[in-house]
């Protein structure tokens, strides 16, 4: 099933054109890797995706079509994970992946954050912890969400190897649940099958 139809898009900030026109689908079960030098573009895309940027030309079409029908339905559908993870440094973990994901059981609580290793951590606040351990924060919420379309930005920056692969295993187990992603992000990643797209 089309997700989403990008098609010759472009996007200008501050009247400069930011890459060469970019085309993808996004299917069911699918990864889009967008990569790209810092400034390339790759969060616009996002925020254009999301409706939150305007498009300078082509077209977004949401799943099949051109409606705010359509577009309304997709972004029901969105986890959308920032750049800047949206956790508040004044709140702990606990009141943090509370405000995030809404209220939590206590055995969902202690299974995320067992294996995102924040267990010692879940009364602190967030503004003593570190930028990954902030990451992993924002990150819980891809065990909590039912939402079917994952819009991550750098999902894995600030992340350890071992964060990296909790994450990637998160990923996997989404795909083969019929979900599909859409990240940017300059690591390598060692999952079997993406779709990359290079912003330039
Ligand atoms: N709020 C804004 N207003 C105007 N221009 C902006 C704004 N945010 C970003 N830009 C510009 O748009 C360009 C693309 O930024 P964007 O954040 O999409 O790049 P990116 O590829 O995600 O970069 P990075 O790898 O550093 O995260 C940059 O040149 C940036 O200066």
């Amino acid at each position: 099933m089309m997700l989403l139809s990008v098609e010759r898009l472009e996007i200008e900030r501050d009247d400069r054109v930011l890459f060469s026109p970019i085309t993808f689908d996004l299917l069911k079960g699918e990864i889009i890797k967008i990569t790209g030098e810092n400034g390339a573009g790759k969060s616009s895309i996002l925020r254009a995706i999301l409706g939150f940027l305007s498009i300078s030309d082509g077209s977004i079409r949401y799943l099949g079509g051109h409606s705010k029908a359509s577009y309304a339905e997709f972004l029901k559908e969105v986890l959308y994970i920032g750049h800047t993870t949206g956790v508040k440094d004044s709140l702990t973990v606990r009141e943090n992946l509370t405000l995030l994901n809404g209220p939590l059981r206590d055995d969902q609580l202690i299974k995320v954050v067992n294996r995102l290793q924040l267990q010692d951590c879940l009364e602190q606040l967030c503004r003593q912890l570190s930028a990954g351990q902030k990451k992993r924060v924002a990150l819980a919420s891809l065990w909590l969400t039912t939402s079917s379309i994952w819009v991550l930005d750098e999902p894995i920056a600030s992340l350890d190897s071992s964060g990296q692969s909790i994450v990637e295993g998160a990923l996997l187990d989404h795909l083969k649940e019929g979900g599909a992603v859409i990240m940017t992000t300059h690591q390598a990643l060692t999952i079997p099958h993406y779709k990359e797209i290079i912003v330039r």
